[in-house]
């Protein structure tokens, strides 16, 4: 036997595995690197989080991804010598926080890749026909395993597409295992480059497990910090849109869009919500000359309104009184004072981070792909029924380090 094959089937048998998490999200910020401990599988599933950093991208890889990214004409040659690229640095990465943690890759049973998102392509958006969902992300794992010389689990994303899911938001696998309560209903709420939310009702049911994106969190927000003020690439603590008056002729503008009236649950990226989006809109309504903390402020109260709105949805429509909910924040946006501020007007519910669930909020969507591997290696038995966009599949592809 593959020895190999060996290892993986020690490490499907232990009571604790040490699964490094990976997420680079679509903010282009940097590489969410979580050490965890998890032990169990399935809803036995415990993590504690060991170690966390965030590695931020250089400028170079930053510009090298945005050539490509949520582009439809690229130079193809380029997303080639990306994907090998990504890996390479990606594990590059990981071997600094190893030496910074003073752990050694033997004691790492497996690393858990999401790559870096250059495509999302759900039917809805490219309307081909015959064509299926698409998404893609690159970084490919087999460089990850051999420069790490530890097996990496990767591509998590296609499983869920042959499924018949639109390779995302996977979130929900592990905010179910992880974070689930009987008689607490709660709503898992990410915001970062787009914003997503699970469901989990009190009940436990999977089958009335939800997941869904709104829409923009970050994006639109950060491309157009950095229009105005190339110097930052973000709007921190909103001080800018903290000075602006929202727009109302330009926010019900941005909200004409046909992603909004879709039905739930929907997917999306950058491919719909990049600049053009906006300067549409601007140009619709005239008001190409809006102010930077005005434009700053309607971006960021769109975030706001249309993950309201999603999360009102869903709540009306699990019949379960609005008081009865409870919402657990996580991501970049979780830090934007404004957008929190509007979240907590528009929703009638008790705010927390998903700190104090015991995962540091901004390692969340890490530890979320670590808690994927180890049920791809230990456990599989998902069980959402027909659950829609929820296949009951585990994801990834496994790559030897030899
Ligand atoms: N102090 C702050 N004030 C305002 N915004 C902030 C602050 N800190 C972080 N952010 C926002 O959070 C973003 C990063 O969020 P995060 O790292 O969760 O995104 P991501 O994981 O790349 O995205 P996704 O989950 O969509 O793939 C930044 O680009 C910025 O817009
Ligand atoms: C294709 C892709 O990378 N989508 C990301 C993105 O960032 C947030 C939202 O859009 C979500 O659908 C997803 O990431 C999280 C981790 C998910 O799959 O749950």
């Amino acid at each position: 036997m593959n020895k190999n094959i060996t290892a993986l089937y020690n490490i499907a048998q232990k009571q604790t595995r040490k699964i490094i998490g990976l997420m680079s999200g679509t903010s282009l910020d940097g590489l969410d690197i979580a050490l965890c401990a998890i032990s169990g599988a399935g809803e036995n599933t415990a993590v504690k989080i060991l170690e966390f950093e965030t590695i931020n991208y250089s400028e170079d890889i930053k510009t090298e991804i945005r050539k490509v990214f949520a582009q439809k004409t690229i130079d193809f040659q380029h997303l080639a010598l990306l994907n090998e690229w990504i890996g390479i640095l990606h594990a590059s990465m990981i071997n600094e926080s190893l030496a910074k943690w003073n752990i050694q890759a033997s004691e790492v049973e497996l690393i858990a890749s999401h790559g870096q998102t250059v495509l999302h392509a759900p039917k809805f958006l490219h309307q081909q026909e015959k064509f299926p969902n698409a998404t893609l992300q690159i970084g490919d794992g087999d460089h990850i395993a051999v420069k790490t010389g530890i097996i990496t689990l990767s591509d998590f994303r296609q499983k869920h597409v042959a499924a018949g899911g639109e390779g995302a938001p996977l979130a929900v696998y592990g905010d179910y295992l992880l974070f689930s309560k009987k008689g607490e209903n709660r709503i898992m709420l990410n915001m970062g480059g787009i914003a997503n939310f699970t469901y989990l009702p009190a009940s436990l049911n999977a089958e009335e497990v939800f997941v869904t994106d709104t829409g923009t969190a970050n994006t639109l927000i950060d491309i157009f910090t950095k229009q105005f003020f190339p110097e930052k690439s973000y709007d921190k603590d909103a001080e800018i849109a903290q000075r602006g008056i929202v727009n109302q002729i330009l926010l019900s503008e941005l909200k004409n869009d046909a992603f909004f009236t879709k039905s739930f649950p929907k997917t999306i990226g950058q491919e719909l919500f990049n600049k053009s989006f906006v300067d549409l809109a601007l140009s619709k309504t005239k008001l190409e000359n809006i102010s930077a903390p005005d434009l700053l402020a309607t971006l960021t109260r769109l975030s706001a309104e249309t993950i309201a709105e999603a999360i009102q949805f869903v709540v009306k429509n699990s019949g379960t009184p609005i008081e009865e909910f409870k919402v657990y924040m996580s991501g970049g946006g979780t830090n934007n004072p404004l957008l929190v501020k509007w979240l907590k007007e528009l929703l009638p519910f008790e705010f927390q981070k998903s700190d104090d669930l015991g995962i540091l909020s901004d390692a969340k969507e890490a530890v979320l792909f670590a808690v994927l591997a180890n049920e791809t290696v230990a456990g599989g038995h998902y069980n959402f029924g027909t659950n829609k966009g929820i296949p009951s599949v585990t994801m990834g592809k496994i790559s030897f380090p030899d």
